[in-house]
């Protein structure tokens, strides 16, 4: 592997908000055109109101003065007309501009999200954040010009009542609080049951994963397929159909309940009251109009309550999830080595600790407290068994993991805070053995970078299967082993001091194991970087200038008793 000058780092793009507000992303996106969508829905709404009244002086307007009321009952409709088709233009847009911009922010905080909140947040729950719930809150948006304008509708046409008759007013206002307090009853409890179909939701949408992840072993094992297709999958299915059921249920419930009583009200308002009201025909026929006009608005009001519930769900999930994804320490994207002039020397961890807590079980994971350095132009292998604690002491080391206690030093600088947590990870790279490879060199580009990329796949003996053009990777369609040194490719061209391999060689046929081990360790060391590599080969321990071995979590300076086999001449850490 050839040295090669420092590349720029790409341009990151820039660092969302440390708090994740959905009324701010929803305003500050598109504010103008809500705005403009509620303007236009007003206009539209107050434009049917006027129609119903110029329908009903209408009816008791002689024939002589009926060309000037159908004049304004023609301009009223045109007015409905154009208010409602640019509100719905408008709603459309602001429902796709809001869905593109919750989706970049709710991206943008995932990808600032400290690696462990990650992995405790989960490929399910983020999955549906990203997907079902922020289409949830954008959908909301498409009904907003029907919302807005059958609000206006029955508002207006509630005032118009009360000019016509304050008591009928008085009468339908009471209709409306006993709709609303039905409405209000039955609001908690379909949350709750609303909420509990999101958090099933985010099951199932880990078990569509599963379909695709585990398509191997589902398609070997037919008796295992039918097992997970009956078993955990229709069971999240049947959960998340069962709470929304309950949860929309309830809601329909109260507001069938609502309207029924809006229809007892305007029963007894002409059928019982209207003597005693002493209306006249005139004001009576008014009324009578105003309620028919007013059904349909009030019913499709009533009915867009539930899809502002789902929305609203949805909104709390996002806001819950964005809480739980540690904001203090959510790093800086762009986060630059201070002094990066100085060359590196040395990575250290002084007293180092993480532990993984099992909700389900009272047992954890303790590593550490570890003392460890890295230094340039070093090759350091770590060894241990199963579940020793190797990658977890490699995500320490890279800095995907924040100390718990004690702390991590570069050229003896302490790094502390999220900026220094940043600065720490802008001198390491990895190849995990769950590594993710991109269909680019995702960040860098440009044609130096194409024509080192090809030298560098050409040394790891590939250039008859893949190459790079324009920063994409001709093809992914490759063995294991060779996406595997695709991804060392994509490490080495990131040109950091710091290099982690996790079992990398594990995948690799013995004569590249053999290169591996005999001549690309020695040139990323000739390159100066600190290279920890994590490894079972025994055979080749002796690659290494150093050895270090975990146990149980802690670091040993002797090999286990029934660990890895050690060389005696190989300097222990
Ligand atoms: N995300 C996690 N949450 C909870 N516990 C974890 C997590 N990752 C690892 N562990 C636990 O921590 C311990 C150390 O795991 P780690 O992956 O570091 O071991 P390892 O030495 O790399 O093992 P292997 O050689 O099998 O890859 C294990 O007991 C494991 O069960």
């Amino acid at each position: 592997m050839t040295a090669s000058p420092a590349q720029a780092s790409a341009r990151s793009p820039s660092p969302p908000s440390t708090s994740l507000s959905l009324r701010r992303v929803l305003f500050q996106a598109s504010g103008r055109l809500l705005a403009l969508g509620i303007v236009a829905s007003l206009g539209g709404g107050a434009a049917a109101v006027g129609l119903v009244a110029t329908i009903n002086a209408a009816l008791s307007t002689p024939p002589e003065g009926l060309s000037a009321l159908g004049l304004r009952f023609a301009a009223l409709a045109v007015l409905v007309l154009a208010c409602r088709t640019v509100s719905l233009m408008l709603f459309v847009r602001l429902n796709q501009t809001v869905l593109a911009r919750l989706r970049e922010h709710v991206g943008a905080r995932l990808l600032a999200a400290p690696y462990r909140d990650l992995e405790r947040l989960g490929g399910g729950q983020g999955m549906a954040l990203l997907g079902e719930d922020t289409n949830q809150v954008a959908t909301l948006l498409v009904a907003m010009p029907f919302i807005v304008m059958n609000g206006t509708i029955v508002v207006g046409c509630l005032s118009y009542l009360a000019w016509l008759s304050w008591q009928v007013f008085l009468l339908s206002l009471v209709a409306v609080f006993g709709g609303s307090l039905c409405y209000r009853a039955s609001r908690k409890r379909s949350q709750r049951a609303l909420r509990e179909a999101a958090r099933w939701q985010d099951v199932l949408t880990g078990h569509f994963s599963a379909i695709f992840s585990g398509a191997k072993e589902l398609k070997l094992n037919r008796a295992r397929s039918a097992a997970f297709l009956g078993g955990p999958l229709a069971d999240a299915i049947d959960r998340v159909r069962a709470h929304r059921t309950a949860g929309l249920s309830l809601l329909y419930l109260s507001l069938t309940i609502g309207s029924t009583l809006f229809f007892v009200v305007i029963g007894i308002i002409l059928f019982v009251l209207q003597r005693p009201l002493g209306a006249d025909a005139a004001v009576a026929s008014g009324y009578t109009l105003v309620f028919l006009y007013m059904m349909a608005p009030l019913e499709g009001l009533l009915n867009s309550l539930p899809q502002m519930n789902m929305a609203r769900v949805a909104c709390q999930r996002i806001e819950q999830a964005a809480a739980t994804l540690d904001a203090d320490h959510a790093a800086p994207m762009h986060a630059t080595v201070d002094g990066a002039a100085q060359p590196f020397r040395e990575l250290s961890l002084h007293g180092v600790t993480h532990r993984y807590h099992r909700e389900s079980e009272d047992a954890s994971f303790l590593l550490g407290p570890i003392d460890m350095s890295l230094r340039a132009g070093e090759v350091v292998f770590l060894v241990g068994g199963n579940g020793s604690g190797k990658t977890t002491l490699a995500k320490l080391v890279v800095g995907l993991y924040a100390p718990e206690s004690g702390h991590v030093t570069v050229n003896g600088r302490t790094l502390s805070g999220s900026v220094g947590a940043a600065m720490h990870r802008e001198q390491c790279t990895a190849v995990f053995s769950d590594f993710h490879l991109f269909d680019s060199l995702v960040g860098l580009s440009g044609a130096a970078i194409d024509a080192r990329a090809n030298r560098l796949i050409a040394r790891l003996q590939l250039e008859h299967k893949v190459s790079v053009a324009d920063g994409m990777f001709s093809t992914r369609a490759l063995s294991q082993g060779q996406r595997k040194r695709l991804a060392l490719v994509a490490a080495c061209l990131e040109d950091r001091p710091v290099i982690v391999l996790d079992e990398w060689a594990a995948d690799q046929d013995p004569a590249f194991k053999a290169i591996f081990y005999r001549e690309i360790l020695g040139e990323l060391r000739a390159q100066g970087k600190a290279v920890l590599v994590i490894s079972h080969d025994d055979r080749y321990f002796d690659a290494a200038d150093r050895m270090v071995w975990i146990e149980n979590g802690r670091l040993t300076d002797t090999p286990p008793a029934a660990g890895p086999a050690s060389r005696a001449d190989v300097r222990v850490a």
